[in-house]
């Protein structure tokens, strides 16, 4: 390194050297590969450095000594598995789509919901299904590997991936055999490798731009044994592009930060700041004094980022108008395809764009567009071909210029991620959060917030702001309502799991302030889970009701204890019988069949938990579904447009229901009890006064209600059916230490707390003094729930005071 280290990047060079694994943790422009060269160089073991693409690679060999390896994952990946199939992807020219279908032995078209999808399609569809999984750790096709099929509603997609399933399965056998015939790409080969679960030949393991790892690279840089090193910046995540995957945040080891910004100087740093907190990170950039920025209006810039291509579109006509060259990152070559797939549409031709092939009209796309509620890209085609027409698109796709000879670039923020210029001005298509019916402005979503940092990053002298100069009336406007509301509600008055949501609400202030180490915990029990097993799951439901499947294994546990499914569901039930408006709410003859089902529902369950009835797993399954979709009534106050509820009708009982129920619910449900007979065997021992299922604390009036699991011989339980469990962290275990918090009076004698997770049979616990000496606690836990009690009183009568 030429130049003098900063303090923060000698310190990862000592941690390494002092053997620690670390998740580096490097803001925009802050010299992440200096500092990764400065540790590698400091010591003589064998490295591996993983670079995200070819380029950086190839430039990586340069700076790092020869004791460092740079390859990117697919360069190991084809080093161990995919030279096997070089002939083949040597020859792999485009297949026709026609000849794939053929090769599958698909021969007849699909028809659903009255659309034909042709033999072409389908093998296109196919190859889709193939992809995803190549960009997913699980083991084995299934349905859910189905993109999304503009043009059809949920069941009619779920009929195709059911259909296609077994043809990606036959494609994938194709593949993996070395004289297979379908086309073999680069991406097959590495998820090939990484099912051979590698060991990577190096002593130490730095991984790049580990904030969007492809997941299968993920896998197999957690399962190394070398010390591992992650790199990237959390608050630039911003592709959910091929399932890519964030490895830094829940990394189990120190993390480090790298804060001064040698790009830009101090004033961008300043506006890069802002970002960052509103995209929740706690990184915050010093910018480099040597280094004159400017952040104000400019008159001519070098790059304007946008929000998407109908912005970056206005932009690019408005320079045209000028007179001036202009470039469009990534070329034209995707708005004309869907300029001219628009215009066949319009003219009452098919098309074979892959976004738009269903449908027949322009007018069948924008129907579509406007009811769906999931279509986010495909509603940004509709509003660009709407707004210019494609003509307009065509003919200024035709007028642009490359991007050396052009006097200013285009990009949207996505296409600008890794790249600088001297002068950057912000489009308008960065719109500010919407407001809601009492006018206060809806949050600003973390991710809009790191898509806008890494677009006020790019500039190295000059940041015009002039898309999203509405920050300061957003922050002025939230500032009015830090008074512990949101949106007019005061945060005293949400649940524990909603308040979790908001840094600044009382339950969250207190644990941050009582228990501050929730980071020891979390990686406590990411150490933990390495070993569980893969997680049961539907396989053949593309869209499987995942809200309603969680709370049904919890009514389905309470049952196999002998406990009835508790308060929420007795709520949602009593809510249909009430005069209560809601939004959702049917009318009056179906409220009151829906009502007579619910009341039904629990005396099903009151008279088998008595004994009286011997109801068999398949109908206890079916009546847990059920109460999920009434607990739902309670959780969000309304009747959801996907709950089964909301197809009722005045004739709707609750055997309809039950018959209603899927085949895969009741399966997934079953398969989840299977596998925690070992865990709960004993629980079921225990005598009735010792289980105990949802918990009411004294503490829970004092909020919007805390509604735990289970607690059983004093272990406070809560179940959790999530399918990564990776993905559980922070507010997980705030949640436990919420509830152990709130039982003031020690009514359950908590000694023990932990997560159950349903569909690994996994059950982690700690006992109460190591849970709470792990997470830093500034006192016993009798002390805890009295200053916890006086926090509480105290802010609900900060809020009498201010109320009228
Ligand atoms: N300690 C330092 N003092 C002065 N300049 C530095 C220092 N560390 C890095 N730089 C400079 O910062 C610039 C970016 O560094 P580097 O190439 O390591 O970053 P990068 O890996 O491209 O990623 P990023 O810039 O996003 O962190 C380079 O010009 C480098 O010389």
């Amino acid at each position: 390194m030429g130049v003098k280290p900063t303090e923060e990047q000698v310190a990862a060079r000592d941690m390494f050297l002092a053997g620690g694994e670390l998740a580096l943790v490097a803001g925009a422009g802050t010299g992440k590969t200096s500092t990764l060269v400065l540790m590698a160089g400091a010591t003589r073991k064998r490295g591996l450095y993983v670079a995200f693409n070819k380029a950086i690679a190839d430039e990586a060999r340069q700076r790092f000594g020869a004791n460092v390896d740079c390859r990117t994952a697919h360069s190991l990946a084809h080093r161990a598995v995919g030279r096997n199939y070089q002939e083949r992807l040597s020859r792999s020219a485009r297949l026709p789509s026609r000849e794939a279908a053929r090769l599958l032995g698909i021969h007849r078209d699909l028809w659903v919901s009255s659309r034909p999808i042709s033999c072409g399609h389908q093998a296109r569809l196919v190859m889709g299904m193939i992809r995803r999984f190549c960009y997913s750790t699980d083991r084995q096709l299934m349905a859910r590997h189905l993109e999304r099929v503009n043009g059809l509603d949920l069941a009619a997609q779920d009929q195709v991936a059911r259909v296609l399933l077994p043809y990606a399965c036959r494609a994938w056998d194709d593949i993996c055999s070395p004289d297979g015939k379908l086309r073999f790409e680069h991406d097959h080969y590495l998820k090939m490798w990484a099912l051979t679960e590698p060991t990577l030949a190096a002593d130490f393991v730095l991984l790049d731009e580990a904030q969007d790892t492809n997941p299968v690279l993920e896998e197999v840089f957690l399962a190394q044994s070398a010390q591992r090193v992650c790199v990237g910046d959390p608050a630039q995540q911003i592709y959910g592009w091929r399932n890519a995957r964030d490895v830094m945040t829940g990394f189990p080891a120190d993390h480090l930060y790298l804060t001064k910004s040698f790009r830009f100087g101090p004033r961008i740093a300043r506006t890069a700041n802002r970002w960052l907190r509103h995209a929740e990170s706690a990184l915050q950039l010093t910018g480099n004094s040597a280094t004159d920025s400017r952040v104000g209006s400019a008159v001519e810039v070098d790059a304007v980022l946008c929000r998407g291509n109908a912005d970056a579109m206005q932009e690019v006509l408005g320079f045209l108008e000028r007179g001036v060259p202009v470039a469009l990152t990534g070329g034209g070559g995707a708005l004309r395809n869907i300029a001219q797939a628009a215009e066949a549409l319009k003219a009452g031709r098919r098309t074979t764009h892959p976004e738009l092939f269903l449908f027949t009209s322009w007018a069948d796309v924008q129907e579509y567009a406007e009811n769906d509620t999931a279509g986010q890209d495909l509603k940004a085609i509709v509003t660009l071909v709407d707004t210019y027409g494609p003509d307009v698109i065509m003919d200024a796709v035709d007028r642009l210029t490359g991007e050396r000879a052009a006097k200013v670039t285009v990009s949207t923020a996505h296409k600008a991620k890794g790249r600088e210029w001297s002068r950057v001005r912000i489009g308008d298509g960065f719109a500010a959060p919407s407001v809601d019916d009492d006018g206060n402005p809806r949050p600003l979503r973390a991710s809009e917030a790191r898509l806008i940092y890494v677009a006020v990053t790019r500039a190295r002298h000059h940041l015009d702001p002039t898309g999203i100069t509405w920050i300061d009336d957003y922050e002025k406007a939230t500032e009015a309502t830090g008074d512990g509301t949101v949106a007019g509600r005061p945060m005293i008055e949400f649940s524990l799991t909603r308040q979790l949501k908001h840094p600044s609400s009382p339950m969250s202030q207190f644990l941050a302030q009582h228990l501050p180490n929730s980071a020891a915990v979390v990686q406590d029990y990411l150490r933990w889970i390495g070993d569980l097993p893969r997680p049961v799951q539907p396989l053949e439901v593309k869209y499987p009701d995942w809200s309603a499947l969680g709370h049904a294994i919890d009514f389905r546990l309470r049952l196999s204890l002998g406990s009835p499914f508790g308060e929420p569901v007795n709520i949602g039930v009593g809510t249909l019988g009430s005069d209560v408006p809601f939004r959702g709410a049917p009318a009056p003859p179906v409220r009151d069949a829906l009502y007579r089902a619910g009341s039904d529902l629990l005396s099903v369950v009151d008279s088998y938990l008595n004994g009286d009835d011997g109801l068999q797993g398949e109908i206890l399954a079916r009546l847990c579904f059920v109460a999920a979709y009434y607990e739902d009534i309670y959780r969000t106050g309304e009747i959801r447009r996907y709950s089964m509820l909301a197809d009722a009708t005045p004739a709707t009982t609750l055997d309809s229901l039950l018959t209603a129920v899927p085949d895969y619910a009741i399966e997934d449900i079953n398969r989840q009890l299977a596998i925690a007979e070992e865990p709960f065997g004993p629980f079921r021992e225990l005598p009735a006064t010792a289980r105990i299922c949802g918990p009411a604390f004294l503490g829970s009036q004092d909020i919007g209600g805390a509604d735990a699991d289970f607690i059983l011989d004093g272990l406070l339980l809560d179940c959790k059916a999530a399918i990564q469990p990776r993905g559980l962290g922070r507010d997980e275990i705030y949640q436990l230490a919420g509830y152990l918090l709130l039982d003031y009076d020690d009514r359950y004698g908590i000694d023990r707390v932990g997560l159950y997770l349903s569909r690994q049979g996994g059950l982690v616990t700690w006992s109460v003094p190591d849970f709470l000496r792990r997470l830093g606690a500034t006192g016993p836990v009798g002390d805890l729930r009295r200053r916890l009690r006086e926090h509480l009183h105290h802010r609900r009568g900060d809020r009498r005071a201010i109320s009228p």
